[in-house]
């Protein structure tokens, strides 16, 4: 069973270091998608720990078992956007300035870009990075705006829409699940084997540090994501503008992706009108009284 290739989905706590340590022990896992995280930008503010625990320790706690595998597995993990932060240069490209963090959120991934690095130095750990630009869709997560904007238009309660300073507007480079997908299934498909084993870095010479984009290439302003919400739930939004918070927010996201193109051959195909069309179908099916209260 075990010389089978299959794909395990592990669910639980990333800092269970002895429940990670005995899955390894009975599965020897060639690549790794790490995804755990504790994700969104603003939540930040009100739980600061929860970041530290999750994206720093947490990972550290992977890196530590995956260093001490035999064999030492590849490994694909979600970095974001955010690590961008206040960079100005349009699009952003992977090697442009990170050190501007807007978030404790964005400090935290970027402190996994830097372990990343440090375990692929020393231990010769094969490691990529995908920085996602504001994944949406189907199955996605209700703190998102997209997500419980969709939920307040439908309950008729008013929705609050960012805005930069002069009246600026405030856009994402959203970028659709199964576009995300499939970056992630190329980016483990052309990760190289580790080059360590059993905690030891083996003269094999260097492992493999890669980090890539996976964005859309287009911002769409937030009013505009909006406004085909209403559009696919034929409810109209009840707006309240406001100007953008200091917590966390930058005014744009913007990706370049020529890098993930050429290397792992992402190209997404998914607009947002088609996207949120999706996301809409969806959430009304998996939310049983939404159906009743949009008009579509
Ligand atoms: O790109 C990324 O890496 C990040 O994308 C999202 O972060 P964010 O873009 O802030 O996504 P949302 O929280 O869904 O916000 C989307 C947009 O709506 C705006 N917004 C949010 C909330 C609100 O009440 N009003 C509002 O206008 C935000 O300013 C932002 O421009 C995710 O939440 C992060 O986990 C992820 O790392």
């Amino acid at each position: 069973m075990l010389e089978r290739a299959g794909v395990f989905v592990v669910e639980g706590d990333i800092n269970d270091k002895e429940l990670l340590k005995k899955l390894f022990d009975v599965v020897p896992f060639t690549h790794v998608l790490h995804l755990a995280a504790q994700a969104g930008v603003r939540y930040a503010m009100q739980n600061p720990s929860s970041y530290v625990h999750s994206n720093i320790a947490g990972f550290v706690n992977l890196l530590e078992v995956c260093k001490s595998a035999n064999p030492q597995p590849a490994i694909v993990w979600a970095s974001s956007s955010s690590v961008y932060g206040l960079n100005s240069k349009v699009p952003f490209s992977e090697n442009d300035r990170t050190d501007n963090p807007a978030s404790l959120y964005a400090a935290t991934k970027k402190a996994g870009e830097e372990i990343a690095h440090t375990y692929n130095f020393i231990y010769g750990l094969s490691i990529t990075g995908l920085r996602f630009f504001t994944v949406y869709g189907p199955w996605g997560r209700p703190d998102m705006a997209y997500y419980f904007f969709t939920k307040n238009i439908l309950n008729r309660r008013p929705i609050t829409i960012f805005e930069a300073s002069g009246h600026g507007s405030v856009a994402r480079d959203f970028t659709f699940i199964d576009d995300v997908v499939k970056g992630c299934i190329a980016a483990l498909d052309t990760a190289k084997k580790s080059t360590g084993s059993g905690g030891k870095k083996k003269k094999k010479g260097p492992a493999q540090l890669r980090i890539y984009n996976l964005g859309n290439t287009s911002p769409v302003p937030v009013s505009d994501l909006v406004s085909i919400l209403e559009k696919h739930l034929k409810v109209k939004a009840i707006r309240k503008v406001q100007p953008m918070p200091r917590n966390g927010d930058v005014r744009f996201t913007h990706a370049n992706i020529s890098l993930a193109q050429k290397e792992l051959g992402y190209k997404p195909t998914t607009d947002l009108e088609g996207g949120l069309k999706k996301f809409v179908r969806w959430y009304l099916s998996y939310h049983p009284d939404a159906k009743k209260k949009s008009a579509s």
